[in-house]
């Protein structure tokens, strides 16, 4: 380890007098100094995970940053209570990323630590209990003392329990200890309300009972005494011919899945006979999600484009830290980057390889496990903070060197990474706007790779335009991909006029004449339909014929959007919900009309034009289960559906051999949305969806709907000019004051009282000007949405001059700002957002 308490250490009587910084997992500007007790100096380090207590009740779970030999000036360090581990969970890389990340975000590192850490690390005061279903006292190898036994007994009984009530039940205070002995013998299981609870993957299984298998005989009169009842003897026989429990008795102790027999058509209510009479015996057993799994080990046949690319890539990391890896839709950008991934991992590195949120069960992670198998692990949001300590430890002791997974996989403990691989890097998602730390994982990822001093691969068809100038400009490698695999062509694109298709009276349920043909084409040919529109529910909203009224939120200043499934108005915003109005509630007219077009309603409006066709939809209301999207892309991908409607969770990696119509229903809202990346979203968008047509032997058809299709922006798209679009938006940019050009800081104020809001808005907004640097400074103006969940909102935003230390030093001056306004009687429940690059 390295040298950590200072060089003057080497007397042992200073022993007692050691302090520790300890970063703890709430917003404050700073480490908080803690006594180090006697008795743990010995064994402890940076990256430590300790239980100390905060404020006058709160216990929670810290980590080391500093150890030294000031105490505090202001306030007397309390003493550490406990160590949860004999090492570090956290290494000084990831310490630096960090503190990194809360001087660039500008937030605190507490804030960090407390997106960094999965919450079954972080026990603390605010903490559930649960037992951990895995734990079987009897064969578990720890003993266990008489108070745990007793918190276990009452766990039993209870779903969860709070860290007070287990200090109810024990009767005494400070009871981390007792409960950190438990999660390290691994019985209970440490969460947060907010996440699901951990349920493990059970699957049912049926077994001769004991008695039935001790010996051929007994085996043998059973079968004649079930003889005259021939649907439990199938039952039986399909038993024996899957575990020949008759050559191997010991095989019965492991039974059948209970599935494999309604599978094979057998009558559910005989196999009960069998349990209820004890011949057969059904059990359970938990089976893990991350179950042993091989590689395949196979050798990657590159195609000659992908192996010169792959040299390319190879020869640019020479001098380049990160490379740009842009390649058309369906060129196989896969395929190159297992093959970086395998080269890397025989080296002894780490990989990270990250994928936008919804893309992580697609195709590709399916692909990379029959590579990689259990070796590699996945990092998902959806799952369990359980299964995330589980890839968090995994990383720590060496077991997965390679993982793949969502923006928060930057935070896992990598102590040796060689690659950092981006895919679909151009994607929104990336960015985490809510809670801070407001990070772009793509950034952040390319910081955590340097820290590492090793190479970052970006690869995407449609690269956001900060990679794409970063690329031109030579500050990293470019590598271009610009053939589909195999036989695969892109696709031909038509635009398909709505205004002109309207006049002539053409366009049914807001479908052009083009787009009906088309998809009817497909569906004669058995061939699939991806149909897009971001916009979920029936209807952005309803309107009053008569008077124009319009449903509103109650709590934001937004309308309210019909939903035809389960009848009602929600927000999307707040998830207000009401019932569907009758009557106009300004007039009292009952002429409503849904006005716009959501995925529901184009969802029934397919139905009913093509009743013959199989349709779904995928959005997110159709997609809230865990393995929703899983299973929705599992219909598709076997054929039972032919046209699937969805927003933008269809653009994404998906891989079918079968679509060869792709509709894009209204072009024109995803170009008019007002923010300066429209169009390059738009690009990026209708690219990447139509990338989802004919990736096979046939070639694909694009249906783009539009009012007006004169615009340059589609000839672009069609003829796949980025280049030309790019320095074209790139010209814009550069005239106004746009990124990359410049960075911009969004500070955001809200408070459920308008004046309040608008004034304390203003105040930092004058201080803000105060500040020594050359900037851009607008508002604060209202927000596009200008009431949310009750709270009023004001936006001013810093446009700052890239070079020199402008950014830094305004940075810091923000933070000062705000941290006296926010201890200031006048701006009390205000509150103060920073958001570096808010997009
Ligand atoms: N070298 C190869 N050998 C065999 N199959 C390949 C190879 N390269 C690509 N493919 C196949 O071609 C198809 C397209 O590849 P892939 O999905 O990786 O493209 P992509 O570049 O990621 O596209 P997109 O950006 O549209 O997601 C896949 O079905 C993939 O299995
Ligand atoms: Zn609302």
């Amino acid at each position: 380890m390295e040298s950590l308490f200072g060089d003057q250490y080497d007397n042992k009587d200073e022993k007692s007098n050691l302090f520790a910084d300890i970063i703890l997992p709430v917003p404050i500007p700073k480490m908080f100094t803690y006594k180090i007790p006697r008795n743990l100096a010995e064994s402890i380090g940076i990256g430590f995970r300790v239980i100390v207590q905060f404020g006058k009740k709160k216990i929670l779970t810290g980590i080391i940053g500093r150890v030294h030999q000031k105490p505090p000036t202001s306030y007397d360090a309390k003493p550490i209570l406990d160590l949860l581990d004999n090492h570090a969970t956290v290494n000084p890389i990831q310490i630096r990323f960090w503190a990194w990340m809360a001087e660039y975000y500008c937030c605190h590192i507490g804030e960090v630590m407390n997106a960094a850490l999965p919450s079954g690390l972080k026990l603390s005061s605010e903490s559930k209990i649960q037992l951990n279903p895995t734990f079987d006292p009897d064969t578990s190898p720890y003993p266990l003392d008489e108070r745990e036994e007793l918190l276990l007994q009452a766990l039993a009984n209870k779903e969860e329990m709070s860290y007070e009530d287990c200090e109810a039940v024990l009767g005494i205070k400070s009871i981390h200890g007792i409960l950190k002995s438990l999660v390290i013998k691994e019985a209970i299981i440490v969460f947060e309300q907010v996440k699901e609870k951990y349920s493990p993957k059970v699957e049912s299984r049926i077994r001769f009972s004991h008695e039935h298998v001790k010996d051929k005989k007994l085996l043998e009169a059973l079968f004649n005494e079930i003889a005259g009842k021939p649907k439990q003897e199938e039952i039986l026989l399909k038993y024996l011919q899957e575990v020949p429990v008759y050559k191997k008795p010991e095989l019965n102790q492991k039974g059948l899945e209970k599935k494999v027999i309604s599978d094979a058509g057998l009558s559910a209510s005989s196999l009960k006979t069998l349990i209820k009479n004890g011949v057969l015996e059904e059990f359970k057993i938990i089976i893990s999600r991350f179950e042993e799994e091989e590689g395949s080990n196979e050798e990657i046949v590159l195609s000659s484009e992908q192996e010169e690319a792959f040299q390319q890539i190879k020869k640019e990391f020479e001098d380049k830290n990160t490379v740009l890896l842009h390649g058309i839709t369906g060129s196989g950008k896969t395929e190159l980057y297992i093959t970086l991934i395998k080269e890397v991992l025989a080296g002894g590195s780490q990989v990270l390889l990250l994928l936008p949120e919804i893309a992580l069960t697609t195709h590709m992670v399916g692909r990379l496990r029959q590579v990689f198998g259990s070796s590699m692990g996945v990092y998902h949001s959806k799952y369990s903070d359980n299964e995330r300590v589980e890839v968090w430890n995994g990383v720590l002791s060496g077991k997965l060197s390679f993982v793949v997974g969502v923006r928060s996989s930057i935070f896992l403990p990598f102590d040796s990474l060689g690659m950092v691989i981006i895919d679909e890097e151009h994607e929104p998602s990336y960015k985490q706007f809510d809670p801070a730390p407001r990070f772009q994982a793509r950034d952040a990822g390319i910081m955590l790779s340097w820290l590492h001093q090793s190479k970052t691969l970006l690869g995407s068809a449609t690269p956001s335009f900060e990679t794409f100038h970063n690329a031109k400009t030579g500050k990293y490698g470019y590598v271009s991909l610009e053939k589909r695999f195999g036989e695969a062509q892109l696709p031909d694109y038509y635009l398909a006029d709505i205004l002109v298709d309207k006049k002539k009276n053409l366009l049914k349920l807001d479908f052009t004449r083009l787009m009906r043909e088309k998809i009817q084409e497909a569906l004669n040919n058995q061939e699939q339909v991806l149909i897009f529109q971001n916009r979920r529910g029936y209807a952005p909203y309803i309107s009053c014929e008569d008077c124009g009224w319009i449903p509103e939120c109650e709590h934001c200043d937004v309308s309210l959007t019909y939903h035809q499934f389960g009848e009602e108005m929600r927000c999307h915003y707040c998830g207000f919900k009401e019932k569907v109005p009758h009557a106009c509630s300004a007039c009292g007219s009952n002429k409503l009309s849904a006005v716009g077009l959501g995925t529901e309603r184009i969802e029934e409006s397919l139905s009913l034009l093509f009743p013959e066709a199989r349709v779904a939809r995928m959005d997110l209301d159709t997609t809230r289960s865990k393995y929703g999207y899983q299973r929705l892309l599992e219909d598709f991908g076997s054929g039972n559906v032919d046209i699937l409607v969805g927003t933008q969770m269809i653009t994404k990696g998906l891989d079918f051999d079968r679509v060869t119509v792709v509709g894009i229903m209204d072009a024109d809202r995803i170009l008019y949305f007002p923010d300066f990346r429209a169009g390059e979203r738009a690009f990026q968008q209708i690219t990447q969806v139509a990338g989802r047509a004919g990736r096979r032997d046939k070639k694909g058809s694009v249906i783009i709907q539009t009012r007006k299709p004169e615009q340059a922006i589609f000839g672009q798209i069609i003829s796949g000019d980025y280049k030309s679009f790019y320095l074209q938006e790139m010209g814009e940019r550069q005239r106004f004051f746009y990124p990359p050009f410049v960075k911009i800081i969004k500070i955001t104020t809200r408070h459920k009282d308008y004046k309040t809001a608008e004034k304390s808005a203003r105040y930092l907004h004058n201080l803000m000007g105060d500040i020594q640097v050359k900037k851009i400074l607008l508002g604060p103006e209202k927000g596009l949405i200008g009431k949310i969940k009750n709270q009023y909102i004001f936006e001013s935003i810093v446009k700052l001059d890239r070079t020199g230390n402008a950014q830094a030093h305004f940075k810091q001056e923000l933070l000062h700002i705000l941290e006296e306004m926010q201890a200031h009687k006048d701006f009390r429940g205000v509150r103060f957002v920073v958001d570096v690059d808010p997009y």
